[in-house]
């Protein structure tokens, strides 16, 4: 706990810093860009967090984060900002990440072109990392170091030294009460018994549905456009931590584990894919989550939202039978015939599982909480599962076979080396570039 609040203390000094503006950069001038670098756990939580708090925004300081090792990501944002007025944040546990540390150098060269020299990098560049041996390497000096620790898994990372590009962007009090809104869903899920404890419940509620029904996918539709990105954040979150098929005994599991996760803001998903969650095959659970009070009360838009908001589960529970179909249509007035040809159609069977989670208003302290909700519903279903939900060996493949592609892709020789999909591909791929 000491180095936890020595850390904490340290994310506070700096953010008001940052945002006073006494920390300046070579020029004397100061910070208006953070560009934040990481993947996965060092990328998906400050990203939704900093969009779903974005009225607490600093106004004067924009924040951006490169995590796709496409250089298009790192050039866009680069497009966009000043060397004399950007602070880099190098985002990784590891700190060996390929993706990271190749935007990380790319940062550092394009800096250097610009300021001169190396003297200059401590204006310029933090790490948020565990690495301390790999932090200094890389030229940052130690003390513009935040650490976090081995037992901080990177899914669950946010709450660390990870969650310095949002104390930055929002402020460090408002990143305070996004920690004490997790704590208190801690607390809760501690002291509460099963049957009113919420992460215990929703657990429970999925696994329901996943090893009793079949359900294969779960969907996360929030009524709130400043969480656009919570979906894609717990598609970590759950499907790293709970998409495993060996048990704690290291024997196969006979039995489903983690959903699919997936969604997007509503009422954008309704008129994309919501056709199928009320009339498909498949039985696809859905958590909808809304907040009573808007941060953004133009005209009649929040009561239309949220109007939207209880229909949809309303009519996913209820359905429409054949006798309300019929009746509905005569009352509009349509022949027989036309009745008979449409009714099948128009019929909802109903009986569509979803969690309604409404809270008063996307604050800090409530995204805290909520955050904290799914951490420790996917902790619970872990263990029912009986499966590891702090490892992710399964990312690992792919990884190996890239580094070993890596050099074959800028030799001039024809690769022959793995499977003829592969083969044919790589080959296919140095044609096409020779031809450029
Ligand atoms: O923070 P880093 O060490 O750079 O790791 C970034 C990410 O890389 C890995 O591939 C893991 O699957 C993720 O869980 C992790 O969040």
């Amino acid at each position: 706990m000491p180095e936890v609040k020595r850390v904490l203390a340290q994310m506070k000094d700096f953010s008001e810093a940052l945002i006073s503006g006494s920390w300046k950069g070579y020029t004397g001038k100061a910070i208006t860009h953070i560009v934040n670098i990481g993947i996965g756990g060092s990328d998906l939580g400050p990203v939704m967090v900093t969009e779903a708090l974005k009225p607490y925004k600093v106004p004067h300081i924009t924040t951006h984060f490169v995590s796709n090792v496409d250089g298009t990501h790192m050039a866009e944002t680069l497009k966009g900002v000043d060397p004399e007025t950007t602070l880099f944040m190098i985002a990784s546990k590891t700190f060996t990440t390929q993706e990271t540390m190749t935007n990380a150098h790319t940062a550092r060269d394009w800096f250097l072109q610009k300021a001169g020299s190396e003297e200059y990098i401590k204006k310029h560049f933090v790490a948020l990392s565990t690495n301390t041996e790999a932090v200094k390497a890389f030229g940052i000096d130690p003390k513009n170091m935040f650490a976090f620790w081995d037992w901080v898994g990177g899914r669950y990372s946010l709450w660390s030294a990870i969650g310095l590009s949002i104390a930055c962007t929002i402020g460090f009090e408002n990143f305070q009460a996004l920690l004490a809104g997790a704590h208190a869903m801690d607390e809760h899920f501690r002291r509460q018994p099963l049957e009113k404890n919420a992460p215990v419940l929703l657990a429970l509620l999925g696994i329901w549905y996943n090893n009793f029904f079949g359900a294969d996918s779960h969907a996360l539709l929030p009524y709130d456009q400043y969480m656009h990105r919570f979906a894609a954040y717990f598609q970590q979150g759950d499907m790293e931590s709970n998409g495993k098929s060996v048990d704690r005994n290291g024997d196969p599991v006979p039995y489903q584990t983690g959903p699919i996760i997936w969604g997007e803001p509503g009422t954008n998903g309704q008129h994309a894919f919501y056709q199928l969650i009320h009339q498909g095959t498949k039985l696809i659970p859905c958590d909808f989550l809304a907040p009573a009070i808007s941060h953004n009360p133009l005209g009649d838009h929040h009561p239309k939202l949220l109007a939207n908001f209880f229909a949809q589960t309303e009519a996913l529970m209820n359905g429409k039978t054949e006798a309300e179909v019929e009746a509905e249509m005569q009352k509009e007035g349509l022949s027989e015939k036309e009745i008979q040809a449409l009714k099948a159609y128009k019929v909802f069977e109903g009986n569509r599982p979803t969690n309604s989670i409404l809270f008063k208003k996307l604050d800090p302290r409530t995204l805290g909480s909520l955050i904290a909700l799914y951490e420790h519903k996917i902790f619970v279903q872990g263990v029912i599962w009986n499966i590891y939900s702090f490892d992710q060996w399964g990312v690992e493949l792919g990884k190996q076979l890239a580094k070993k592609i890596l050099p074959e892709l800028t030799s001039e020789a024809q690769i022959s080396t793995h499977d003829s999909s592969t083969n044919g591909l790589i080959n296919q791929y140095k044609a096409f570039r020779k031809e450029a």
